[in-house]
């Protein structure tokens, strides 16, 4: 069984002996963050997602959508059990691969090579999995000789092609991804899409935020739009993204 259940789910971040004396009053108007307010001690809190409820099962795969600081990442960090909500409960059954930071569970003094099996046990593998794909996933990162070098020689893009690769190898029921397909050059991009495509039809469950209608499209079937953390729209992806294209947050002028 494959499951993601959200009941009611706030998170706030307060921000410690952090007090600010200017006036907010446009802040939630425009386009951008969480919402701000004052703490009990007065320092600022922001909240990130607010009474957020909802459940995903197999075969789905959702788009988050929502302007710069709608609650996105947070979001998917919930659902990876990263963070913990400061209400409401998380349900999760399944095997989950988060793809949200791709340094996360790499050691920079050890060698790449050696990194496919320290992220890949972190990740959840087992080293007998490991040992059977470790090749094929030096073979897709194209890092050849350089993988015998610790990881701090590397570029950045080069570590972004060794941890896209470990993560895109996982068996999982449940994939969360966060913005992470612009990695890499221009040849290893369109790799990296591809082999995107081909793990969110194998996974069970996808989520995945991204600012690119494009790549939503083609991996998702349905969306989440959240507005400063809350949801503001939830159904097919078409017209979901619709909704988004039409609101009064993408039209709205800076300054
Ligand atoms: N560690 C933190 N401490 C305080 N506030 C935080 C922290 N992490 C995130 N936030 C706040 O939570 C809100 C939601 O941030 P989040 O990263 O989830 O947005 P997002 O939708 O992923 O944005 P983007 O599209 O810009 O990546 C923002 O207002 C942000 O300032």
């Amino acid at each position: 069984m494959v499951l993601v259940k959200l009941e009611n789910i706030t998170l706030d971040f307060p921000v410690p002996a952090w007090k600010s004396e200017r006036r907010r009053s446009s802040s939630q108007e425009k386009p951008i963050g969480g919402q701000l307010s004052a703490g009990r001690s007065g320092h600022t809190v922001v909240r990130a997602l607010d009474q957020l409820s909802l459940t995903l099962g197999p075969g789905d795969r959702l788009a988050l959508l929502g302007h710069n600081g709608a609650g996105k990442t947070t979001l998917l960090r919930v659902m990876a059990k990263l963070y913990a909500p400061t209400h409401g409960r998380v349900t999760i059954q399944g095997r989950v691969a988060p793809l949200l930071n791709l340094a996360f569970g790499m050691d920079m003094d050890s060698t790449g090579y050696d990194n496919i099996f320290i992220r890949g046990l972190f990740l959840g593998m087992s080293k007998a999995e490991l040992r059977k794909k470790a090749d094929a996933i030096a073979e897709f990162s194209e890092l050849g000789d350089f993988l015998d070098l610790p990881m701090r020689t590397y570029s950045s893009g080069m570590r972004a092609r060794l941890a896209f690769a470990i993560s895109t190898h996982v068996e999982t029921d449940i994939l969360l991804l966060d913005e992470v397909v612009a990695t890499g050059d221009a040849r290893f991009f369109r790799k990296a899409n591809q082999k995107l495509e081909s793990f969110a039809q194998e996974s069970k469950l996808l989520v995945l935020a991204s600012h690119s209608n494009e790549v939503l499209r083609d991996l998702c079937n349905k969306a989440l739009l959240l507005e400063h953390g809350r949801v503001k729209a939830f159904g097919a992806i078409d017209e979901v993204i619709e909704t988004y294209a039409s609101s009064k947050i993408v039209n709205a002028k800076g300054g």
